[in-house]
């Protein structure tokens, strides 16, 4: 497309020849990843575009419609490939495009690494720490278990655990439930605001009595509740002293969360669902959020995330990347980057992939004594093994057969 050239001369003979999507699934979850080839044998780079819940249309809007725009651009002028991108539609934004986008922006910062032979890290000024601590998920039936786990998550090293824990019907979010917890209700696999908001505390309150002081403990309400209700849960865990109190709100309410924070004793962190850099930046400035957990794929890939990192440091907020199951090993890598480089860094989501994402994808990062340290190797450091790949393909609405079961225990639906 001679529109989308750029309309000045190129430093050498570099440029895309190919942009596709690679759709695998080596640990249930359908991953999205982008490949940009150049015109250099070998020199190719990777992205992370994983909308794990629409990954046809992602697939679609890669091949059909932004590749073609970038094929015979030469795939340093990042800033300029992510504009054209970004504009392009009109209509802009949107968790499907955006994901397509961060999948070829992504794959332009890998290349520009491995043509100089070092990792992203080194481009956007270098490391200003070691390593990110990160957080993973300590989830049980009941309150005994989730408190078993997290004090195996400890003893494994990690100094932060999101404590989350099942109960009658579905459970809450991230938990096992008990199926018909609900009996003689309409729906008695439902999830009840009520009882969540009177056993949460004990949780917290029998967590530090067995696991101490010292443990970060966070929890994540998942969009589940109003305004009044978040403040009086907010309230309710303050002896428990969290390190934040995660999605209290749906998007959809997201002009309440200053008042929300405002009234919170901890801090909140917000930010996994929304899909743009401008609603992100909103949030920051309006006071939304002391942690911003934003899904960097879902607003177009490093090159804004780096600019809401920017952001943060000025604003005195901090980062919380989203790093569920649902983020591939490279986008992993991507916020691992923006970790080790921005001041403004809080903390890092961890998924612990199994071993056959490992093989999917060379050099996923691992964590250590409960801090993720980024490769050195070029690039992001992760590499793609296709035929690996092609022995998971992907199942459709893995995540729509969960999401499309919370509801209440009198029928109503519920954000998820
Ligand atoms: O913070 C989290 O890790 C969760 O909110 C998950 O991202 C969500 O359930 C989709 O996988
Ligand atoms: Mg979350």
């Amino acid at each position: 497309m001679p529109e989308t050239q750029a309309p000045w001369a190129a430093r050498d003979s570099l440029r895309i020849t190919s942009v596709r999507a690679v759709v695998t699934a080596p640990g249930g979850v359908p991953l999205v990843v982008v490949r940009v080839d150049t015109s250099e044998p070998g020199l190719y780079g990777l992205g992370c575009a994983t909308f794990t819940q629409r990954f046809h249309a992602v697939t679609a809007a890669v091949e059909q419609h932004l590749g073609p725009m970038v094929v015979g651009r030469h795939p340093a002028d990042i800033e300029d490939v992510f504009r054209l991108l970004h504009f392009s539609s009109y209509w802009r934004g949107g968790p499907v495009h955006n994901n397509a986008l961060s999948g070829i922006d992504q794959a332009l910062w890998d290349i520009a690494g491995k043509r100089l032979g070092v990792p992203v890290y080194e481009l956007l000024g270098g490391r200003v720490r070691g390593g990110a601590a990160v957080y993973t998920g300590a989830r049980g039936g009941s309150v005994e278990e989730s408190i078993e786990r997290a004090a195996a998550l400890a003893e494994q090293g990690y100094r932060h655990v999101r404590l989350q824990c099942g109960g009658p019907g579905l459970g809450t979010y991230g938990a096992e439930g008990t199926p018909g917890g609900y009996p003689g209700s309409p729906y008695p696999d439902g999830w009840d605001v009520g009882h969540y908001l009177r056993t949460t505390p004990r949780l917290f309150e029998r967590a530090r009595e067995v696991l101490g002081d010292e443990l970060g403990l966070l929890h994540d309400a998942h969009n589940r509740l109003t305004p009044k209700e978040a403040v009086g849960l907010a309230r309710s865990l303050e002896p428990y002293r969290l390190f934040f109190l995660e999605d209290p709100l749906a998007p959809e309410h997201f002009d309440r969360l200053p008042e929300v924070r405002a009234a919170a004793p901890m801090p909140i962190a917000s930010g996994e669902l929304v899909t743009s850099m401008t609603d992100a930046t909103r949030l920051v400035t309006a006071g939304g959020v002391d942690y911003l957990r934003v899904h960097v794929s879902a607003v177009g890939g490093l090159t804004p995330a780096r600019k809401l990192a920017t952001l943060c440091e000025l604003t005195g907020v901090r980062t919380a990347w989203h790093g569920p199951p649902d983020v591939s090993p490279v986008g992993a890598a991507v916020n691992l980057t923006l970790d080790v480089t921005s001041p403004a860094f809080g903390i890092q989501e961890q998924h612990v992939y199994p071993e056959r994402v490992h093989e999917v994808f060379p050099g996923t990062p691992r964590t250590v004594d409960g801090y993720l340290v980024p490769s050195d190797r070029p690039g992001w450091g992760v590499d793609l093994d296709e035929a690996q790949a092609a022995k998971y393909p992907p199942q459709a609405h893995l995540h729509e057969r969960w999401a499309a079961r919370v509801r209440r225990p009198d029928g109503g639906l519920e954000a998820p």
